[in-house]
């Protein structure tokens, strides 16, 4: 043995030492026959050429490690990296902060949103869904034609090209489908062999019989768990493109993320349940699909074939027709699974939106003590849902019974009928009733052949009945398949609904103000702010209709003339910034603004602060990312000058640096928060800016040097605020008083008719203040007759505690507040010396700060006093 193995180690090397020979007799002879320049040249070519493929690697080397490196900062900074062509690249942590993984981003082309918004917003009447025109279906989801169109419909988006990445996944998913069928059948094959020898006492082949059954097991083994592997391959692959699309849909220029949810209406609670929970449960249950339908369907075809040829056509027919029978019962008995999914996914988003809700206002709840009230309003929405669930349950479990009853027992028995074909009716029995016939007498042999057949017989009807059970268990999967559908595309073609502004349905009359009736213009290229006839609508969800504030509104700002929109708590006056901000439709008219958002535009300060997920940073250059504010060229010493311009210059050492990440909406107060917004402001350095109560919590002496500081950086502003002080930084006020003779009132800041308004203003004050000496006297009366008043039993009252009536004795009191109203007469008087004597000099400057104080005195009285309010409206339109 050993001489055996050594002979044969010699001839190998014999082998590789003849061709390592003739391999380099050849090179040399081909040197040897070659000029010497040739050589030359060739040394020359290799050299370069090792030089040129390391010089290669090295940059390749430097470039990953100089990609690696900016990947990292771009984590730490909460940036990205912005193309030429829209796509992004973007970085995420992956197994470490230190190698986070690289993703490139492409947006959706417009062209395609305008190829699909046909499937989504015109689908063929033969679907059912709708008329072919707007609005978006809304039909029972089922297996119907809807649901084919929808399906197609998604899978447009989901394999947009046959050479995409996703089709190829489903290629190679599909080859090893039949791989795994195809080992079934050799599964089959090899068990009837394997009880044949076994009943024969061939231990030999019973022993290599086992020895491939366990080869075959590992070979299978590897096939099964690649079937997984691309499955959940294949349903991340369509959630990535399904997300990304709707992201690009939802969240671009015509604002559709606010409109879906305020105008439209048609998501209900939210898209944010569509969008996490209903997409993904969408593409795991349609990669499912394609195993779970199309493996059984292929499984059945093979089988079915290879019964024929050993059970012969009576078997097939039999087969055949217990098919259609079973997929009739199932399909007439099985309960709605599509609608019950569909709705078990709607209230699962109420559910979880309620609960976002309490996160996001958790501050407030815990102030008012809530907590019980929101617990109710949380159990209750559960109740619904574990209701719909309980429901859903049930009507699974006569399914169920039927279901087993039929795919496992009575096919069985079907199975055992139809292999026993050949024996009993040799006649009909195909090449097993043939062989049963040929060896009729030879009775030993034959029984074992009978054996082999019947096990590899029945094992393909176990498998052909696994194979047909799993395609009728599809039903099922089918169905729940079509309820995930129906919200997906409900969810699609509500945002293409609402990207085109198409709420008018055809043939069908719009009602007064509602969406469809939406006439007005809008100019975005405008250097400055127009209303030009445009009724202020609160609109309502569609089709109702919207609500009018004002019948129609005329105003225009031009560079540096500040308007002030002043009027009562609920007038409209956010109402006239939403407009112009094209959050809300301009029914009528023209609206013209500048085009752009942010620098070298206009921009938006709402009235609640927002702060964004990320860094410091993020919160002052929002929305800019850092890679935007690299690229105009800001680097961090500009934003700590804005953050001292807005009084905010100790933020970045406070809180740990720039790169700091924090819940910023709870770490910074109030005035903070609106402080930090005006930097925003002077860092974008827009050209108009509305503020919405942008400064209602910071202290009115900052307030003052934050109007100055916007106005020298060349900001136009356009303040919404129902403090009148603000006057005097404002060239223009416009009033809004939906209930006045005229509803809006549009005048320039210290003009006569508003001198005169003060000086109405002024002699109001002054009746007020002769009134002043009646209630000195009234209340005087009222500690006369409190002082009378004798109350029983207070002797024995609770005592007083001893913090309480300290220095509190009946005469400190008393004297205490005789001195108030001393310092609240002082004051009256002062006041309208004060506004006497800026009347009397009419000086401007001193004019403008008179108004201020009437402003202060103002605003107390309108609370207090409904007819103390500005004078009529004449309509001045500029
Ligand atoms: N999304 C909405 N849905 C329904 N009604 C709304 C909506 N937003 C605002 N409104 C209504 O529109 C009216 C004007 O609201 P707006 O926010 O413009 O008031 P405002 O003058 O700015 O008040 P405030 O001074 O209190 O901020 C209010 O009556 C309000 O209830």
């Amino acid at each position: 043995m050993a001489a055996q193995s050594t002979l044969r180690q010699s001839a190998a090397e014999e082998i590789i030492a003849e061709f390592l020979d003739k391999y380099s007799n050849l090179i040399r002879t081909k040197l040897r026959n070659t000029s010497r320049t040739t050589r030359l040249l060739s040394t020359l070519a290799l050299a370069t050429s090792v030089i040129l493929a390391g010089e290669g690697a090295r940059r390749r080397w430097k470039r990953k490690r100089a990609e690696r490196e900016q990947g990292r900062k771009l984590v730490r900074t909460n940036s990205w990296l912005q193309h030429k062509d829209g796509s992004r690249t973007i970085y995420v942590p992956y197994r470490d902060q230190d190698r986070p993984a690289k993703v490139v981003i492409r947006t959706t082309n417009v062209h395609t949103f305008e190829a699909h918004r046909r499937l989504y917003l015109n689908p063929p009447r033969v679907a059912g869904l709708g008329d072919g025109h707007v609005p978006a279906p809304q039909t029972k989801p089922g297996l119907n034609l809807a649901f084919l169109h929808q399906f197609l419909s998604l899978l447009a988006i989901m394999i947009p090209r046959w050479n995409s990445k996703e089709a190829g996944l489903l290629l190679g998913h599909g080859v090893f489908l039949m791989l795994r069928t195809y080992m079934s059948l050799v599964v089959a094959r090899l068990d009837g062999d394997i009880v044949r020898d076994l009943v024969a006492g061939n231990g030999k082949m019973f022993l290599w019989g086992i020895t491939k059954w366990c080869g075959l097991g590992c070979v299978a083994a590897y096939v099964n768990s690649m079937i997984k592997y691309l499955e959940a391959k294949v349903s991340i692959a369509f959630r990535t493109r399904l997300t990304r699309y709707i992201h690009d849909l939802y969240l671009n220029d015509n604002l559709n993320f606010y409109k879906v949810h305020n105008l439209d209406g048609g998501l209900g609670s939210g898209a944010d349940q569509f969008i996490t929970q209903d997409l993904t449960q969408f593409c795991a249950a349609a990669a499912n699909l394609y195993s779970s339908l199309g493996k059984p369907f292929v499984d059945i075809c093979v089988f079915n074939y290879q019964l024929y040829r050993s059970l012969g056509p009576l078997a097939l027919t039999g087969l055949l027709s217990n098919y259609i029978i079973t997929a009739s019962i199932l399909q007439k008995l099985s309960p709605a699974f599509g609608r019950l999914k569909a709705i078990e996914g709607q209230r699962e988003g109420d559910f979880r939106s309620l609960h976002a809700r309490l996160i996001a206002n958790a501050e407030e709840i815990a102030f008012y003590g809530g907590a019980d009230t929101e617990k109710t309003f949380l159990n209750k929405q559960f109740a619904a849902l574990q209701g719909w669930m309980h429901k859903s349950h049930k009507a699974n479990i006569r399914y169920n019974m039927l279901q087993d009853l039929i795919l496992k027992y009575s096919w069985s028995a079907y199975g055992y009928l139809l292999s026993s074909l050949p024996v009993f009716l040799p006649a009909w029995g195909g090449l097993g009733g043939k062989q049963e016939q040929a060896e009729r007498g030879a009775k030993g042999g034959r029984e074992r052949g009978r054996m082999k057949d019947f096990i590899t017989n029945k094992r393909l009807l176990l498998a052909l009945s696994d194979a047909g059970g799993r395609m009728m268990y599809s039903i099922k999967d089918l169905s729940e398949l079509a309820g995930y559908t129906s919200r997906v595309y409900n969810l699609i073609a509500t945002l293409h609904r609402v990207d085109a502004d198409e709420y008018n349905a055809k043939g069908r009359r719009s009602e007064l103000y509602s969406l469809g009736d939406v006439r007005g213009a809008r100019q975005q290229n405008f250097d400055g702010v127009r209303l030009e006839n445009v009724p202020v609508i609160v609109p309502a969800l569609w089709p109702q209709s919207g609500s009018e504030l004002i019948e129609s509104l005329s105003m225009m700002v031009r560079r540096g003339d500040h308007l002030l929109i002043s009027g009562a708590n609920g007038v409209g006056k956010s109402a006239i910034a939403r407009i112009i901000a094209g959050l809300w439709p301009a029914y009528r008219g023209l609206v013209s603004r500048p085009e752009h958002t942010g620098q070298d535009g206009i921009m938006f300060l709402p009235q609640r602060p927002y702060l964004s997920i990320g860094t410091l940073r993020d919160q002052v250059i929002y929305p800019d990312g850092e890679a935007d504010m690299r690229e105009k060229g800001k680097r961090d010493r500009d934003l700590r000058q804005v953050l001292q311009l807005a009084h905010l210059g100790y933020l970045p050492d406070r809180e740990g640096g720039w790169d700091t990440r924090k819940e910023w909406k709870d770490v910074l107060s109030g005035g903070e928060k609106q402080r930090l917004a005006i930097a925003r402001l002077l860092y974008h350095e827009p050209h108009y800016a509305f503020i919405d109560e942008g400064t209602s919590a910071v202290s009115s002496d900052v307030e003052g040097l934050l109007y100055d500081t916007c106005k020298d950086r060349g900001i136009t502003l356009i303040t919404i605020s129902t403090r009148a002080s603000l006057k005097k930084y404002h060239t223009f006020n416009l009033t809004l008083n939906p209930d006045g003779a005229a509803q809006w009132e549009f005048q320039r800041i210290g003009t006569e008719t508003e001198k005169l308004h003060a000086r109405r203003e002024l002699e109001v004050l002054r009746e007020r203040l002769a009134q002043v000496d009646k209630w000195k006297a009234r209340h005087a009366e009222i500690e006369a007759e409190l002082a009378r008043v004798w109350v029983e039993g207070s002797d024995e009252a609770v005592e007083v505690p001893a913090y309480v009536t300290q220095g509190a004795d009946e005469g400190v009191v008393a004297e205490k507040e005789e001195v108030v109203t001393e310092e609240v007469v002082e004051e009256e008087r002062e006041t309208a010396r004060t506004e006497t004597e800026a009347e009397e000099t009419a000086d401007e400057a001193d004019y403008q700060e008179a108004q201020e104080q009437i402003g202060h005195e103002t605003e107390t009285e309108t609370e207090t006093e409904a007819t103390f309010t500005t004078g009529e409206g004449s309509g001045v339109v500029v």
